[in-house]
């Protein structure tokens, strides 16, 4: 990239349950490795923000289905912007064509986005309150 002055894409593609997403996840890291920087102010960096995005999407857009336990239900673009130096400089996330219908509809054995099992397994506000206070 910094060689030939020129953007690069990576296109990680195959079946449901390949490998796609966990791929995507080092190939993330690796890039956060390459291209991070030192970051002593305390400050979150763009490169572990974009890492730390990930289990976000993941339980709005990923479910169990009868291939893949956690079966990413949407695409994803991921920019990642570099300096001339090669250093991460920005990021960007774009999702897209998300199965709506799993939200009104799931045939058994498959189960819904994680979000919802994560709402209906939290504790309530009391006890999170007093974990707060700990
Ligand atoms: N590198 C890996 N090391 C260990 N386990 C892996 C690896 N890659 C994939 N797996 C296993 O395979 C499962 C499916 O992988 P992943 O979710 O990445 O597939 P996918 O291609 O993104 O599927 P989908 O298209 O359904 O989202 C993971 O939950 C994990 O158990």
């Amino acid at each position: 990239m910094i060689k030939e002055q020129i953007s690069q894409a990576i296109l990680v593609s195959g079946e449901s349950g390949a490998g796609k997403t966990e791929s995507t996840k080092m190939l993330m890291q690796y890039l956060a490795f390459m291209g991070g920087r030192n970051n002593n102010t305390g400050e979150r960096s763009v490169e572990q923000k974009v890492l730390e995005s990930n289990p976000v999407l993941e339980a709005f857009g990923n479910a169990k289905t009868v291939r893949n336990n956690n079966s990413s239900r949407f695409g994803k673009f991921v920019e990642i912007q570099f300096d001339g130096r090669g250093r991460i400089s920005g990021a960007a996330i774009r999702t897209y064509l998300l199965e709506r219908s799993r939200v009104c509809q799931v045939s058994d054995p498959e189960r819904n986005y994680h979000c919802f099992y994560m709402l209906c397994a939290a504790p309530p506000e009391k006890d999170i309150k007093k974990v707060k206070h700990v």
